[in-house]
């Protein structure tokens, strides 16, 4: 007994050496990849516990991108389906390039396939309980509900298209200043872009103008005279107006998103980013800044006395208030304006409106800059939809801009939302076991469908229609397919036909394009992102040709952050006319 005692003491650190190697070991087995059967990868990754991150850092490292290293494994490894390990302890992603694919789960299979555990842990920290990232449900549902007024005609073409209208006529007298300044030298548009359409999105949302463009050109209007490069090729550099404090507290919020996407461990990253002081303080002024502002409406609407009725209605805010109102009275409580809920859904609003349409917009630039047939004809275009401003030597009105019907236009939009690929990825998480493409997709597995290769913008990646479910096989003719020899090239008259009554008409069925997602989860602001692009397209190409730029400042290089972005979008602006 004495023996036994005493053995056990002395071969206790030895023993707990042991167990600690076993659990090292076991947890090192449990880190590393599991990949699922049947799906490609790259054997080299599934052998460490870092898995693919190495490769997709490197790359992300070297290009700012990490959608197209994405794509890339499956173009590297041959096939429209393949698996990556970029979340220790975690099922693989996995990743399809094939838009029909793509569809078929967004519109037809979303009972086995929602809202993806990606988008929860990137997007949830930052919006919280906006409905974005909620899985579908009541919950989803009822704060979806707040906004079911912001996509009516009677928001968008009596409240926001006249606001939309207002900063869009601020950037052209913006950009009327700089070419002057700049004498022929490009100069860079994103920001100019991105201002613009946070002007925008805030006025309809809060119904007051935050001027983020009328700043810089009142600073331009007392720039007498620029510095100007030597080669008229090299861009010129303007000075930049200060921010007001609101607008730099939200560009800091949607900014932190951009950490949590490039993130393998995003809450992680989270817990420490918004912690940090300033970081932190963005959050807190943005919170406060939206209660300011519900409550301003809210007494505004109660001074109207107008509760029952629409015309004291100026904003989305507006809209999110009555129908809290409503929601109050139903469910018999007082009104919650500091609820999380309300601030959320309309932060989520200038969020969504913002990063987006400007990414768009920034594309279209680009493609337009550098397809001048393409511009020329966009031109002619929108002076034939809109007579009566050519004839009355004015500016289109906004009702013009709402109400015309200028298929040429409506194909340039679709095809720069083609070819700029403003939302790369939709994901999804399988909410049940089921099949893809014949293989056996594990439930609880996020499943990103890619929109920037194969089958949207490259040439497809054969499939056997065999394997395609059957909904996808029943739907094979609904859509049409892209020319292979022609998928890649920024075209838009593929978007086109003439109609049984010899008309020129847009054909949304000619390819796929599926810019917006789909289903009960797809894009809730399509109809305000087409407002905000027809109303900025219309104003810039009705006033400026937008010549061609050295190609050092026209590469199709982007960056990865809430959206596919462009690195660069140099603008070098003539009159028009001339
Ligand atoms: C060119 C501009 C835009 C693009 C490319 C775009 C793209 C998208 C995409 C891809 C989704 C996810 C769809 C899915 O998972 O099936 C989405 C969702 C959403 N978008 Fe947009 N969007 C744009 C503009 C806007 C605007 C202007 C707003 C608001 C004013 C908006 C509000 C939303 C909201 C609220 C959702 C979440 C819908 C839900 O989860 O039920 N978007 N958008």
């Amino acid at each position: 007994m004495a023996f036994s005692f005493v053995s056990f003491f002395s071969s206790t650190p030895a023993l707990v050496v042991g167990l600690v190697v076993a659990a090292l070991v076991l947890l090192y087995h449990a880190a590393l990849p599991k990949p699922i059967p049947g799906i490609p990868y790259n054997h080299e990754s599934s052998k460490s516990v870092l898995g693919d991150i190495p490769s997709m850092n490197a790359y992300k490292k070297e290009t700012q991108e990490i959608f197209t290293w994405m794509t890339a494994q499956c173009q590297k490894l041959n096939s429209p389906i393949v698996q990556v390990f970029v979340r220790p302890f975690s099922t693989p992603w996995v990743i399809i390039t094939d838009a029909r694919e793509c569809q078929d789960v967004l519109l037809r299979r979303s009972r086995e396939f929602d809202r993806s555990r990606f988008t929860t842990d990137v997007v949830q920290p930052i919006l919280r309980e906006h409905h974005f990232s909620f899985p579908s449900g009541p919950k989803q549902k009822a704060h979806r509900a707040l906004l079911s007024d912001l996509m009516t005609p009677g928001f968008l073409h009596e409240i926001a298209a006249p606001q939309l209208y207002e900063a869009t006529l601020d950037l052209l007298s913006l950009w009327r200043k700089k070419a002057v300044l700049a004498r022929d030298h490009p100069f860079e548009a994103k920001e100019d872009i991105s201002n613009v359409a946070l002007d925008t999105i805030w006025a309809a949302a809060v119904g007051k103008q935050v001027g983020t463009t009328a700043s810089q050109l009142d600073l331009l209007n007392h720039v007498p005279a620029l510095q100007l490069p030597e080669r008229v090729t090299s861009a010129v550099v303007f000075p930049q107006a200060d921010y007001p404090s609101d607008v730099i507290a939200i560009r800091d919020v949607i900014n932190t998103m951009g950490v949590g996407v490039s993130s393998p461990l995003p809450k992680v990253t989270y817990l420490f980013y918004k912690n940090l002081p300033s970081i932190k303080a963005a959050f807190q002024k943005k919170d406060l800044m939206l209660t300011r502002a519900l409550r301003e409406s809210q007494a505004r609407l109660e001074k109207e006395n107008d509760n029952d009725n629409n015309d004291s209605v100026k904003s989305a805010m507006d809209y999110i208030l009555k129908r809290e109102i409503v929601i109050a009275k139903k469910e018999n409580r007082p009104l919650q304006l500091d609820r999380t809920v309300l601030q959320d859904e309309l932060f989520g609003f200038l969020l969504a409106g913002h990063e987006t349409t400007s990414t768009t917009m920034s594309w279209g630039i680009k493609f337009l800059a550098d397809h001048q047939d393409v511009q020329k004809k966009l031109r002619q275009a929108l002076q034939s939809g809109i007579p009566a401003a050519v004839a009355q030597r004015r500016q289109p009105t906004y009702h013009e801009i709402v109400n015309a019907t200028i298929p040429y236009f409506e194909a340039v939009i679709e095809e720069c939302l083609r070819c700029g690929g403003p939302a790369a990825v939709h994901a999804r998480l399988s909410l049940v076991e089921t099949e893809l493409l014949g293989v056996r997709i594990p439930k609880g597995t996020d499943v990103f469908f890619m929109t920037n290769g194969p089958s949207f913008i490259a040439p497809p990646i054969p499939i056997e229609e065999g394997s395609r479910s059957k909904t996808c096989q029943s739907s094979k003719h609904k859509i049409g397919t892209w020319d292979s020899s022609r998928i890649s090239q920024f075209d838009p008259e593929r978007w086109l036909k003439i109609d049984n009554e010899g008309k020129l008409v847009i054909n949304l069925q000619a390819g796929p394009n599926i810019p917006f997602g789909g289903g009960p989860r797809g894009c809730f602001g399509k109809k305000f992102a087409y407002l905000e692009m027809r109303t900025v397209f219309t104003i810039i190409f009705w006033n400026f040709e937008l010549l061609p730029v050295a190609p050092k400042l026209s590469t199709y290089s982007a960056v990865d952050l809430v959206t596919h972005q462009p690195q660069q979008c140099f603008v070098r602006l003539a009159a028009y006319p001339s």
